[in-house]
């Protein structure tokens, strides 16, 4: 019986996403700024990054292919919930392919619980390829959050030969707390 491979991400541009997002959900999917330092400032403060799984991995094909490298190469996974007054608001997934990790070393690995973004933000050398985004599908999410049509986006950080990519998909919590702020 041959076995289902879970299915790629189908990135687009996101003025090209059809059925559009909403004008709220496309505010945060086009984020140019640190989606960290928003989040924290939509929960005043009571932000925190999850760590889910952290570890060498097989990247997907649609992730060595932005990473320039061959399909089935091996690169450091980090997957976390970024989370506001404790409940997961994003779902996040980094890559960097072992091989650009090995020329040009990258504290991805030592993180925990600081966010990936005061590395990507806080050193100017890092430029930022343009965002996508798609449908995330739902059985690459933690079975926790599995949900069908949840926004997600990527975008790849790059520092010379150096790429880490980097996906979020946007949590129906995240919606709630948007279209409530906390009191
Ligand atoms: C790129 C950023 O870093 C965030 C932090 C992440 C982490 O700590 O793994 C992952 C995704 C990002 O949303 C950011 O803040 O914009």
């Amino acid at each position: 019986m041959s076995q289902t491979l879970p299915a790629s991400p189908a990135w687009l541009a996101t003025d090209r996403l059809d059925p559009a997002p909403s004008a709220c959900q496309l505010d945060w999917l086009n984020e140019q700024g640190s989606l960290t330092l928003r989040l924290t400032t939509l929960a005043a403060g009571a932000f925190a990054v999850e760590p889910l799984a952290e570890g060498w991995q097989t990247l997907r094909d649609d992730e060595c292919a932005v990473l320039g490298v061959p399909a089935g190469s091996e690169g450091w996974v980090r997957e976390v919930y970024l989370l506001g007054h404790g409940r997961p608001w994003v779902f996040a997934r980094s890559v960097a392919a072992r091989s650009a990790l090995q020329r040009h070393p990258f504290a991805l690995d030592r993180l925990g619980s600081t966010s990936l973004g005061h590395l990507l933000f806080r050193d100017p050398a890092f430029s930022r390829q343009p965002i996508e985004a798609c449908r995330y599908p739902a059985a690459l999410l933690p079975v926790a959050v599995r949900s069908d049509g949840l926004w997600g986006r990527r975008s790849l950080f790059c520092q010379g030969p150096l790429g880490v990519l980097v996906a979020e998909v946007f949590l129906p919590a995240l919606w709630q707390a948007d279209a409530t702020p906390h009191t």
